[in-house]
């Protein structure tokens, strides 16, 4: 027998359970489909868990620097990975609850615990039962891809899901990949006292950002005692007894390690691929990504596409705002686009990078007239008075319309700190506002004015 509802959602990540508390205050029955966790990937092994587990390794190193701010410890500064876990647990841990709490309790929302997968495009099977729904939403995100590189099927390899659950500390950590997962992860067990190596791939870290910030990244990292192995064309596991060695050659030279524990970074892959997407007609591109207009219509009538699986975002705000604007045309008449969001995203390394809009090399490359601001962290009040000087900001405004185009902020606060650049721009507000504000003495948003005052021409 087919259980009817006004509407079905697979996936309880980030767009999800908010939808679901629309959809149900509008009147609608619904059901929401989780195969494992409440919360999907943020609130279990993505954000909240390695965030917490950064502000553990934070504190480990800004014990270890104790003397320099004229406190005394006496010992050394150990880490208790017990603890670490327990406290990471506890916060994810309450996080998940309350989402599947609040779910279960949700009027006209009914949950199913099971892997979804359609039958038709209104009909989707759940444990053997069949659901029907006039409109579907998919929010089913993504998980490690896995490199097919040679003898890594014969390594132990963890990836952003079990590194969680270590219960000691990695006598040397080899990450595979050294952007955002591999870099946050490879600072946090450099603190907690492994030994770390990064191997990456491409020609440097973080390609995706300017030259100039990939380099004071590396710089960041090398300091703290971690080695990085970029251009690394090349790259052999063979297992060594509990240990493994690990070979890697390219534009930096050869090298051979020896690792306790290997980290896959490298990227992720969408959970469409056990969908049963062929049964509803529902098209993929070519990365398994599931194709999506402007409003997040699939090439399907009434199944929408939202978060990690359309390819369109790969971060929590841009997945919840993926649900704003479902519900926004659905609901509120009101038909906002994907194309009105802005860029904006973290690195969550220490400092951290707080990046929006086009990066500098993007708009040397659109040929338009640009002007640009700098100022090290160095000149920073703020930052010279927590001891904590690395790092940069800049930013890139057009010469003609004097809207702000772009910014980084690596450097303390700098995850915060970007917002103030980026409300800007969501206001289409020109840089001579910013400038001709009055931002409260010290902080690290006082020196932004400051830049935007001493811009030059991008050349
Ligand atoms: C280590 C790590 C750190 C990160 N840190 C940050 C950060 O600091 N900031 C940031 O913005 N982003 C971060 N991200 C990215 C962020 O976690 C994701 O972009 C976000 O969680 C995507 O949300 P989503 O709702 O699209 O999917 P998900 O949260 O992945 O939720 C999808 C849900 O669907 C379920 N599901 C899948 N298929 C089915 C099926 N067939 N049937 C039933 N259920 C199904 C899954 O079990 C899952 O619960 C991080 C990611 C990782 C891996
Ligand atoms: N702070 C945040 O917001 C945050 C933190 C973690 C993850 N995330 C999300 O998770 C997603 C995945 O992150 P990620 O870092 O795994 O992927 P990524 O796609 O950002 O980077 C993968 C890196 O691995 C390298 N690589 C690929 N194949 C390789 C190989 N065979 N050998 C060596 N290097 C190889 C690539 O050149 C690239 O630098 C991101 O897109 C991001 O949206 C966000």
């Amino acid at each position: 027998m087919t259980k009817p509802y006004d509407a079905i959602i697979v996936g309880a990540g980030q767009a999800g359970p908010p939808l679901a508390g629309r959809l149900t205050q509008a009147g609608m029955t619904v059901a929401v489909i989780e195969r494992k966790l409440f919360g999907g990937t943020c609130v279990n092994t993505g954000c909240m868990p390695t965030k917490t587990m950064v502000a553990s390794a934070y504190a480990a190193h800004v014990a270890r620097r104790a003397a320099d701010y004229g406190v005394a410890l006496t010992g050394g500064v150990g880490i208790d990975m017990d603890r670490v876990r327990a406290r990471k647990d506890e916060v994810s841990g309450n996080a998940r609850r309350g989402v599947e709490s609040w779910l279960r309790g949700m009027e006209r929302c009914t949950v199913y615990q099971g892997h979804a997968r359609f039958v038709s495009p209104r009909e989707i099977e759940v444990d053997g039962e069949i659901l029907s729904a006039p409109r579907i939403f998919l929010n089913t995100g993504g998980r490690a891809s896995v490199p097919d590189i040679p003898g890594l099927d014969r390594v132990d390899y963890l990836t952003n899901t079990s590194i969680l659950e270590l219960d000691t500390l990695p006598r040397h950590l080899v990450v595979i990949g050294g952007s955002y997962i591999g870099l946050e992860f490879a600072q946090m067990f450099r603190r907690f006292g492994s030994e770390v190596t990064i191997i990456e791939r491409g020609p440097r870290l973080i390609a995706r950002e300017d030259e100039d910030i990939s380099a004071a990244i590396r710089e960041i990292l090398e300091a703290e005692g971690i080695r990085v192995h970029a251009g690394a064309g090349s790259i052999a596991f063979t297992p060594q007894g509990d240990d493994f060695a690990v070979a890697v050659s390219g534009s930096e030279g050869a090298a051979n390690l020896t690792g306790s524990h290997v980290l896959v970074a490298v990227g992720r892959s969408p959970n469409t691929d056990d969908l049963g997407l062929d049964k509803a007609g529902v098209t993929v591109d070519s990365r398994g990504y599931i194709e999506v207009d402007d409003q997040l219509r699939t090439s399907v009538e009434d199944i929408w596409a939202m978060g990690d699986c359309n390819g369109r975002g790969a971060f929590t705000h841009t997945s919840y705002n993926d649900f704003e604007i479902v519900a926004a045309n659905l609901l509120d008449d009101d038909p906002r686009r994907v194309s009105d969001r802005i860029t904006a995203y973290a690195l969550y390394i220490d400092p951290p990078l707080g990046r929006i809009g086009m990066t500098e090399d993007q708009v040397r490359r659109s040929g338009r007239k640009a002007l640009i601001g700098r100022r090290a962290m160095t000149q920073v009040g703020r930052a010279i008075e927590k001891g904590e000087t690395r790092g940069f900001m800049k930013v890139v405004v057009d010469a003609e319309s004097h809207a702000i185009l772009g910014a980084a902020i690596l450097g303390v606060g700098g995850d915060e700190v970007i917002h103030g650049m980026l409300d800007g721009m969501y206001a289409h507000a020109p840089y001579s506002t910013i400038q001709r504000a009055v931002h409260i003495h010290p902080t690290v948003s006082e020196l932004v004015p400051t830049m935007l005052g001493e811009m030059k021409p991008l050349v």
